[in-house]
């Protein structure tokens, strides 16, 4: 039986003898790149946190001592350590692993949420509260840096500084990536500090001298260590962190699990805040993700475990139709550019990159900046696009409210993996800008349907000047283009069959208005309303916002509205349909078919999808339900007007 089975909580890690450390690492090196080769994750960060993970558990006892990881993908390693080894068979996926900290899995797991940048402020409060109840557990903070660019942990940083009463171990897991290279001054001087090339030379010296793994205690070991304690004291240059009133350890080998222990220990109990800036490798261990220029393995599909050779099928995505189209955008117009926060292959500008070096600029994990900063781009008379995941647009809801619509600046922002997309969990899920953005005063938001309202809405976008523009399309495969038959006013007419039972001149039955990629699986829906005899029109409004007034017309010649959105239920754009005929006291009832208004946990796409209804089944059901069903009078002798 090898270590890793042993292992059932960290008193069983902290049980273990230096000398067995490194074995254990390989072995969970070995499992994660089993497990996660056939269920898909992010192997590349977790490998590279193997011995930090180990040691932290070996210095701390959570859950007393309380263990933040920030985004949470890292976590893999603490998972196996704290007893949850078997779920990883389904990792991310309905019933298994969630691949974020989970505080229904485990008590060890504080922190859900994967957005970047928010552990350190969580660590601040928790320091806070420890302080103010006398509470001896420690709090500690693994922040990448990555992470460590978003304003957030600035602001965290600012207040732990200034308690040096309530201490915080900072562990900053520095492997030089987002999922690029991480950019900016202080990625620079983070850089600087762990690249000193005197350090770097010694170091190097060590490693090429050093026994594969000598025993701990011996003497060989006990000199190797005394020397690179030496090097480290002799090449540790000032870091800008004690000038911010900070202890600062390190730079620290993240891979050597003995000195990261001796590190960590010191810092438990120095009693004040204090930075302990850990160096490691992402992917470390598999060569496939070590040489991954791209991205080191951050969060593939399943792939081959012997050569990483991705076994995802080929096929087109969203984000590649936008990446084609915006370097066609750019040929044609100088003054596109684009921003991404650090993202630009999972967000398609890698093209655009290559093409226009000069025209884009990754801000780091910093989508508050990248809004504000585009409006400086805009003032300054370029028209920028900003590509990000739509759940990351939330933190900067502000900034596209006030530093761009208030100023009616001419900025695209282009939200991939809108809607759901499934394994990632609760934040992950696109589900909240069709409802938030509503509120956007002269802001226009579109949902292509299929690659080519993709090509042409990006266009219709970046050619408006006197406001912002959103574009917003799903996750994964672009399916088959949808064509109109007919138009209706600026909106594109998908289907329409007449009722069996319609009098001349009577209601037709129902028109559905299909937002976005929801307009496959309407007119599938569609067809299969039909089959029941009843009418059915299908509608695409190409801009979600402002909705286009020829519904008010249409809508009277309806029994039935129904808007189907991949999009939380309140707020968005069937709640904007309902409200515009309500102001034309237009009593034909409405219904929103879209996601539960709630944190949606992991599962695949299209598991959600169904849950919720969201398929051409589920569509039709319902639709066919409230058409045949309580369409009669409610008992105060109004129409019922179906609530979403
Ligand atoms: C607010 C926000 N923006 C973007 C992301 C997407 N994202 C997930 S992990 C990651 C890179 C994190 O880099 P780092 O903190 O250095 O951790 P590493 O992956 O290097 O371990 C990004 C950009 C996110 N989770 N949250
Ligand atoms: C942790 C994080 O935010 C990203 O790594 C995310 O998991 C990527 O999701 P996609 O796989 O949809 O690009
Ligand atoms: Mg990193």
């Amino acid at each position: 039986m090898g270590l890793l089975e042993k292992i059932r909580c960290p008193a069983d890690v902290r049980a273990l003898g230096p000398e067995e450390l490194p074995d254990l690492a390989a072995e969970i090196r070995e499992f994660l790149v089993d497990a996660v080769s056939k269920t898909g994750g992010h192997i590349g960060p977790n490998l590279g946190v193997v011995e930090l993970t180990i040691a932290l558990h070996r210095v701390f006892e959570s859950p007393r001592d309380r263990l933040l990881f920030d985004t949470g993908h890292q976590a893999y390693v603490h998972k196996l350590l704290t007893g949850r080894q078997e779920g990883f068979r389904l990792l991310r996926q309905r019933g298994g692993l969630s691949g974020y900290p989970s505080r229904a899995e485990s008590e060890h797991d504080i922190i859900e949420n994967s957005h970047a940048s928010t552990a350190l402020s969580y660590a601040d409060g928790l320091a806070k509260a420890n302080a103010l109840q006398g509470t001896d557990g420690k709090v500690v903070a693994l922040v990448g840096d990555g992470a460590l660019t978003g304003g957030m942990a600035w602001e965290a940083l600012n207040n732990i500084a200034a308690g040096e009463k309530r201490p915080v171990v900072i562990v900053v897991n520095d492997n030089g990536r987002s999922y690029s290279p991480t950019i900016g001054g202080f990625a620079s001087h983070l850089a600087q500090l762990r690249l000193d090339p005197g350090y770097e030379n010694a170091m190097g010296f060590v490693k090429r001298v050093m026994p594969r793994a000598p025993v701990a205690g011996s003497a060989v070991y006990e000199a190797l260590h005394a020397l690179k304690k030496g090097l480290k004291d002799a090449f540790t240059p000032q870091a800008m962190f004690e000038d911010l009133g900070l202890k600062y350890v390190g730079p620290i080998d993240g891979h050597d699990v003995h000195l990261l222990e001796e590190a960590l220990r010191s810092a438990r109990d120095f009693g004040a805040p204090v930075i302990v800036h850990c160096v490691t490798k992402k992917g470390c261990g598999y060569r496939p993700a070590e040489s991954n220029a791209e991205d080191c393995f951050h969060g593939p599909g399943a792939f081959d475990p012997a050569t990483g050779k991705s076994l995802a099928g080929a096929s087109t995505s969203w984000t590649e139709v936008f990446g084609t189209e915006m370097v066609s955008l750019g040929t044609e117009r100088s003054d596109v550019v684009a921003i991404t926060a650090a993202m630009l292959h999972p967000t398609g500008l890698a093209r655009f990159a290559d093409a226009y070096p000069d025209r884009v600029f990754d801000v780091g994990i910093a989508e508050q900046h990248a809004a504000t900063s585009a409006a400086g781009l805009a003032v300054g008379g370029l028209h920028p696009v900003v590509a990000m995941y739509a759940t990351f647009l939330n933190r900067a809801f502000d900034q596209v409210l006030m530093d761009v619509a208030l100023h009616r600046l001419p900025v695209t922002f282009v939200l991939d993996r809108a809607g759901v997309t499934g394994n990632d969990g609760p934040s992950h899920n696109g589900m909240w800008d069709l409802s938030i953005l509503q509120v956007v005063p002269g802001l226009r938001i579109a949902a292509p349907r299929d690659a080519g309202r993709l090509r042409q809405l990006l266009r219709e976008a970046v050619a408006v000047d006197d406001g912002p523009t959103v574009v917003r399309f799903p996750k994964g495969s672009v399916g088959a283009d949808v064509e109109a038959v007919d138009r209706m006013g600026e909106m594109d007419v998908l289907l329409r069959k007449p009722g069996l039972s319609r009098v001349a001149g009577g209601p037709e039955d129902v028109l559905i208005v299909a937002v976005g990629a929801m307009a496959g699986p309407c007119v599938e829906a569609a067809s299969l309303i039909a089959a029941h005899g009843l009418g059915v029109t299908v509608v695409d409004p190409r801009w979600a916002k402002p909705l286009d007034t020829e519904l008010v017309g249409a809508a009277r010649r309806y029994r039935l509205v129904a808007t189907v959105e991949d999009n939380g239920r309140v707020g968005g754009v069937g709640d904007a349909v309902a409200r515009m005929l309500r102001d034309a006291e237009i009593t034909t009832p409405v219904v929103t078919l879209g996601l539960p208004q709630t944190f949606l946990d992991h599962a695949k796409r299209e598991q959600i999808l169904g849950d919720a209804g969201l398929t051409p089944q589920g569509i039709a059901r319902e639709i066919t339900r409230l058409v045949h069903g309580p369409l009669t009078a409610t008992d105060d002798g109004q129409p019922a007007s179906l609530h979403s």
